[in-house]
């Protein structure tokens, strides 16, 4: 079962829960483009929000009814993926450089759910980079700043968000607690997001080798 095929599974999975009348949110990258593509072949009658640029252009290309999220409070479900995501349902994302957008969209939605190949799961988040997306007026002083919370920052050369603002990469977090880390990143300013979510996510959909596990935040009691 390759990798991809468990991004397409879990996010089939995920497709179950979409209702006719709802007001979906799409994540971005390659397991929410299986989702994009799953929506488009089945049709069900919603709109849709997107949480890039990139997303909104597939899901309009496919037909599905796009709303500017500019004029919206309030979505239904969201489904994303996830670059690490724990058994506490704590997520990191924005490889795709997408994690502002996706974390104003999720923290406006009912119900936010992750869907994941299993090399995503991970019994604690913080192997993966940190993207912080950084106002381009700061972007020396946050990238000083950032150096005393990860052994190494690196800059994402060429990219711009969709958002107008620059990316740096936070590698090797000196510190392993994620609240610490979320807290410690967010209160320098400059910084106009990060791509921890610590409460956003309350579900997560994973596929390895073809098995589809569900974790609910409801049954961790938090
Ligand atoms: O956070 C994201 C984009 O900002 C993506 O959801 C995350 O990087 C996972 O991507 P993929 O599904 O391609 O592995």
């Amino acid at each position: 079962m390759t990798t991809d095929t468990d991004k397409r599974a879990a996010a089939a999975a995920a497709v179950e829960m979409v209702r006719d009348g709802m007001l979906v949110g799409l994540g971005t990258g390659s397991t929410a483009a299986h989702l994009i593509a799953l929506l488009v072949d089945r049709r069900p009658a919603i709109e849709v929000v997107a949480t890039s640029e990139a997303s909104a252009r597939a899901a309009r290309e496919g037909g599905l009814v796009v709303r500017d999220f500019a004029g919206i409070s309030r979505v239904d479900l969201t489904i994303d993926g996830a670059d690490e995501i724990d058994s506490m349902l704590v997520a990191v994302k924005g490889a795709g450089g997408a994690m502002l957008r996706e974390k104003v969209v999720a923290a406006a939605s009912d119900r936010m759910v992750v869907i994941a190949d299993g090399s995503k799961r991970v019994d604690r988040v913080g192997a993966a980079k940190l993207p912080v997306e950084v106002l381009p007026f700061a972007e020396r002083f946050v990238a000083r700043a950032l150096a005393g919370l990860f052994e190494r920052v690196e800059k994402r050369e060429g990219v711009e968000t969709d958002n107008g603002n620059v990316i740096l990469d936070g590698h090797g977090w000196r510190d392993a607690d994620p609240q610490r880390m979320a807290a410690a990143v967010a209160s320098i300013p400059g910084v106009v997001g990060h791509g921890l979510f610590l409460s956003e996510v309350d579900a997560a959909i994973i596929a390895e080798d073809g098995v589809v596990t569900r974790l609910e935040r409801r049954a961790l009691g938090r």
